[in-house]
């Protein structure tokens, strides 16, 4: 496993990753989630060995201090996949090989080709590929030699929307099937859901919380995460038990009993048959509904509509609560770290 304890990058005097804590177990995928220029890349980068951090990063309890890149027996992506462009597609994915002293690796090849759906492609110039298919070769090269931990930067975030999806469900897949420990940054919370068994939100440098998708995406540790992660609105709501009551009605949600913050995403409000009178302020076209600005009792609030019934700005409408897009703001507990106590 991979163990990450107390550190810190700096570049000049200011840190770019400050006293990261973070562990990686065997067969988890990691995703490191935050804002461009939270520090993300950096802290991969430093896993990697690509920058000299303070702190200490160890594989399986050795630490990985004096051990150089090559030496560490990680794989890596990245965004644009930093092929060989003058190899055929064969000779990208040998070279990982070649580099690992790995003696069969002509199949080998072949084996991984297949496995990131590019079968039969091996002749084939790199430069003829579509970026996704650049990507997949990029994945095949850093997979061949069996890496301990796979550690891609934005491996999608080069490609376009509907590719960066399907790719996102077939890297999440090629991952779990081929039972790789790996870290992904990104900054993108669909890709991070889609490919992580764990999540790690940074942000500022630091790691703010980490949890399951569902728990990160339920319970954010406070409102700058769950405005990252979609909410637009927050306000007071009571839990009691397992019912939050919310301005817009009732949601069977978990929560201590007592008073509750909640972020709204847009999707928590539909406009349609529903307790909450509103009065339509905008609305705009999103990909598979329509997004609205409405005005209640309770203030200004996002909602989303169907595309098949177009609302008018201006006219009267009414809201129903869907507890989907509700997020409970839960602050983490703080654990001392064994140097805080020291
Ligand atoms: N080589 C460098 N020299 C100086 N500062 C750097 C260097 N690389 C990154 N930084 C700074 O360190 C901070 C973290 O950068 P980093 O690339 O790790 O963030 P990130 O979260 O990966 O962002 P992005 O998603 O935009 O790549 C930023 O403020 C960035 O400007």
């Amino acid at each position: 496993m991979l163990r990450v304890e107390g550190v810190t990058v700096r570049y000049g005097r200011v840190p770019a990753v400050s006293s990261v804590d973070m562990e990686i177990a065997d067969g988890e995928v990691l995703a490191l989630l935050g804002p461009s220029g939270c520090g993300k890349s950096t802290l991969l980068r430093a896993v990697a060995g690509l920058e000299p951090a303070d702190g200490s990063i160890s594989w399986d309890g050795v630490d990985l201090g004096g051990v150089p890149v090559h030496r560490r027996g990680f794989g890596l992506v990245f965004q644009d996949g930093q092929l060989f462009p003058h190899r055929t597609v064969a000779g990208n994915v040998a070279f990982g090989l070649r580099m690992a002293g790995e003696r069969r690796v002509e199949g080998r090849a072949d084996e991984l080709l297949e496995l990131v759906g590019l079968k039969g492609f091996g002749p084939r110039r790199v430069t003829e590929l579509s970026g996704g298919e650049q990507q997949r070769v990029a994945l095949a090269r850093a997979l061949a030699p069996r890496p301990r931990l796979l550690l891609l930067d934005e491996p999608l975030s080069a490609l376009d929307r509907s590719l960066r999806e399907q790719l996102a469900i077939d890297l999440s897949r090629l991952l779990r099937d081929s039972g790789t420990t790996a870290l992904v940054v990104t900054h993108d919370h669909d890709e991070a859901f889609t490919l992580a068994s764990r999540v790690a939100v940074m942000r500022a440098g630091r790691i703010v919380q980490t949890g399951t998708p569902e728990q990160v995406w339920r319970y954010p540790t406070d409102e700058d995460t769950a405005r990252f992660l979609g909410c637009t609105t927050f306000m007071d709501g009571t839990a009691l038990n397992g019912t939050i009551q919310t301005p817009f009605g009732p949601a069977p949600l978990t929560a201590p009993d007592g008073p509750v913050r909640l972020g709204l995403r847009p999707t928590a409000l539909h406009a349609g048959p529903g307790p909450t009178p509103a009065t339509i302020l905008t609305a705009v076209h999103r990909r598979d509904h329509i997004r609205l600005t409405v005005t209640t009792s309770a203030g200004q609030v996002d909602a989303i509509t169907s595309i098949t019934t177009p609302p008018t700005p201006g006219t009267p409408t009414t809201l129903s609560l869907a507890p989907d897009g509700l997020a409970i703001i839960t602050p983490t507990p703080k654990t001392p770290r064994t140097h805080d106590v020291l």
